[in-house]
């Protein structure tokens, strides 16, 4: 099957029961058991649920991996990877990334004795240079949250495995529509499913997929013990938005490269991040392992111009946290989704705190520009 048939066809999209084309939601908890002691398919709703079974199976083959897993969120299904290592274990972490996956790793893992060495994953000596006899995996974003940064799978990958290391990469912004980690050499992919997969902004759930079946073991029993597994009608929401992520990306992309052109002609933007663009540093990586560069912009105004009344003054667009649903939304990362990490390091990373980002959406582009103008004409 080709992805986009697999996008609806894929998981157990049909009932074998009844022939329903749509999965079921198995709102249950517990599921009877035949007899005493036997080893029933499904037993109980965290340890194992046939709706959230279908959407983990469809994961499983757009991300081409052996196993997925729903979880309660994002930052759920993060945790739970690294919740597959122990204290003292090390990792080589991007530099630019989510605020949320900064609070996590800063205020909640460093306390188990995780370790970490922040590396800008555009450098490949700076990230062969930090892995050390004790690191067991690097992970980043590609494109990175808020900056768009690239950084090269295949490559980071190779570097990887030829330490014996592990490559875990943030899909999020790319979704397997776009790029596809596991099949350039990463061994576990993540996602905060809550934006372009399931697409609608009604939706908060998270997934991982590996190709290591080891981990995959380990993941299923981790996922039960730890217990933050996607209910069944948040995960049939999912299934049923993914059906349609062919068809929503191939929207933001058009809409993304108007936008884009927008931008690059208004004299009161000054810098913009966008990886489709021909000088912005990782280009070409992102040219080579991904299909397209997707439909989130960042951007900057020219000094002197107030970003708060930019912001604040769109009536389309919302400002908003999240990213990748059909509406366009708007945010500053220094307040708003990155507002958790310190200001000199947000800084020293590049986030300014004039940044703006931008998840355009599939509605009318004529209307998302003109909202977009109307705003910047009222900064004069
Ligand atoms: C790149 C990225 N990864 C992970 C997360 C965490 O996902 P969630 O909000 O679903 O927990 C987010 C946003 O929240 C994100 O932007
Ligand atoms: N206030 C939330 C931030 C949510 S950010 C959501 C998403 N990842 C994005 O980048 O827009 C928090 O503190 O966790």
């Amino acid at each position: 099957m080709r992805f986009n048939t697999q996008l609806i066809h894929g998981g157990n999209s049909e009932d074998q029961t009844t022939g329903a084309v749509s999965t079921p939601i198995y709102r249950s908890s517990t599921f009877h058991q035949h007899q005493l002691g036997g080893q029933p398919k499904w037993e109980y709703s965290r340890t194992g649920n046939p709706t959230r079974s279908s959407l983990e199976k469809l994961i499983a083959e757009l991300e081409h991996g052996v196993a997925g897993f729903a979880f309660s969120s994002g930052s759920a299904a993060i945790h739970a990877v690294f919740s597959l290592y122990s204290q003292g274990d090390h990792f080589v972490v991007g530099s630019d990334i989510y605020g949320g996956t900064f609070r996590l790793i800063n205020k909640v893992l460093k306390r188990f004795g995780l370790e970490f060495t922040v590396v800008d994953m555009q450098d490949l000596a700076a990230v062969e240079s930090a892995i050390q006899d004790n690191t067991v995996a690097i992970y980043f974003e590609t494109p990175t949250n808020p900056l768009l940064q690239i950084a090269d799978i295949e490559a980071i990958a190779k570097i990887a495995k030829g330490h014996g290391v592990k490559t875990i990469v943030d899909n999020t912004f790319a979704t397997p529509y776009n790029q596809q980690p596991l099949t350039l050499g990463a061994d576990i992919v993540v996602h905060s499913a809550t934006k372009y997969l399931g697409g609608h902004s009604d939706v908060v759930a998270g997934l991982a997929v590996t190709t290591d079946q080891r981990i995959a073991e380990q993941l299923v029993f981790l996922q039960n013990s730890i217990g933050s597994t996607l209910g069944p009608d948040d995960s049939w929401l999912l299934q049923r938005g993914i059906k349609t992520l062919g068809a929503r990306m191939r929207i933001h992309q058009e809409n993304a490269d108007a936008v884009i052109g927008f931008l690059q002609d208004d004299p009161r933007i000054s810098k913009i991040y966008y990886p489709g663009l021909n000088d912005f540093p990782g280009h070409s990586v992102a040219a080579k392992q991904m299909r397209n560069f997707g439909a989130m912009i960042s951007f900057e105004l020219k000094k002197g111009l107030n970003t708060k009344k930019f912001v604040e003054s769109l009536q389309l667009i919302d400002l908003a946290e999240s990213l990748g649903g059909i509406e366009s939304l708007i945010e500053v990362p220094a307040v708003m989704t990155h507002g958790s990490i310190p200001r000199e390091i947000r800084l020293k990373n590049g986030i300014k705190d004039e940044l703006i980002r931008l998840s355009v959406g599939i509605e009318d582009p004529e209307d998302i520009i003109a909202d977009l103008r109307q705003a910047l004409d009222k900064l004069n």
